[in-house]
């Protein structure tokens, strides 16, 4: 926790929509005047696409059939967490890319599958904002979540996180449906043992449920819409939040246990936007103070 240099971290696993709920924060960022820098988890893979798949055969030979993008040790993790803790006590920092399609490659001057240099953040941010795979991770090694002042679970139910993620990959990273489920299956260890427990460490978690048929999710042919959902909200303290406010802003909106409000999906944006914005603007105005 820093009260000078604040952060937010946005947690899911590959598909989740972290990156979706990036651009409303950013909308939020630029409403509020609020200065922030940037990381993705992916910057801290330990190994680029080719030397992930040379890891992966060698831990594979070696009986070590969980390891994944998604475990602890195919991550920098302790260089994560040194991030963090600089930023909170310096506001300095740094990052990377790591590019995963031509898009991308494009923006950054470098193939995908690999990562672009290091570099340092600009100075005079207000807060830093992370959104990846680990950023409520605490584990024996690290203690990332600490160093966190608000930290969100972006968490569909699995089966639509199968489907966000099969379509996303497809689309946009030219991967077959046979091999994002070869994908999934590799990682479901790790994805038990290394993402699940961070939901636990979260303040807030977002949790979009289809209401229309996702149960063969290898077959849907498109995404469930946000009209075709809901979300369920989760505060891990629900003190100071005003329940009655929310409920009386967001049309369709209902509490389902004393710290969760169901919303339509179609509302995400506007319940972020609700709960986030005065949070955002708390941890700014007490970063100045301090
Ligand atoms: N709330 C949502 N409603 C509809 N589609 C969504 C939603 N959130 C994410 N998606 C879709 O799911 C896919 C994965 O989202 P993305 O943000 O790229 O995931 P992540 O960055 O967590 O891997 C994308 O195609 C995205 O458009
Ligand atoms: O799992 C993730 C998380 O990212 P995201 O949330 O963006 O999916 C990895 O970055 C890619 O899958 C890399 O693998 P590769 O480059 O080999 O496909």
């Amino acid at each position: 926790m820093s009260k000078k240099h604040p952060i937010i971290s946005v947690v899911g696993s590959s598909g989740a929509g972290t990156s979706t709920v990036k651009h409303t924060f950013d909308q939020i960022f630029r409403r509020e005047g609020v200065n922030a820098v940037s990381i993705e988890g992916d910057a801290f893979h330990k190994f680029n696409r080719k030397d992930m798949k040379a890891e992966l055969d060698r831990q594979y030979a070696a009986g070590n059939t969980g390891f994944s993008h998604f475990s602890y040790d195919a991550n920098e993790l302790a260089e994560l967490e040194r991030v963090f803790r600089e930023y909170g006590d310096t506001g300095k920092g740094r990052t990377r890319h790591y590019v995963h399609d031509d898009e991308e490659a494009e923006k950054y001057g470098v193939p995908p599958g690999h990562f672009t240099e290091w570099a340092p953040f600009e100075d005079g941010s207000d807060l830093l904002f992370y959104e990846g795979l680990h950023g409520a991770v605490v584990n024996d090694e690290v203690n990332i979540a600490k160093y966190a002042d608000l930290k969100i679970g972006v968490v569909p139910v699995v089966n639509l996180e199968w489907i966000q993620k099969i379509h996303r990959d497809k689309a946009k990273r030219g991967y077959t449906t046979e091999a994002v489920t070869d994908v999934i299956l590799r990682r479901m260890h790790s994805y038990v043992h290394c993402i699940i427990p961070q939901f636990t460490e979260t303040d807030i978690n977002f949790q979009r449920v289809p209401v229309v048929d996702t149960s063969n999710p290898l077959v849907a042919r498109w995404i469930p819409t946000p009209d075709e959902s809901l979300v369920v909200i989760r505060f891990k303290n629900p003190r100071g939040i005003d329940f009655s406010y929310l409920v009386s802003m967001i049309d369709g909106s209902w509490m389902s246990r004393a710290n969760s409000i169901v919303i339509p999906g179609g509302k995400l944006d506007l319940a972020m936007q609700l709960i986030l914005t005065p949070m955002i603007e708390r941890l700014v105005s007490e970063s100045k103070r301090a």
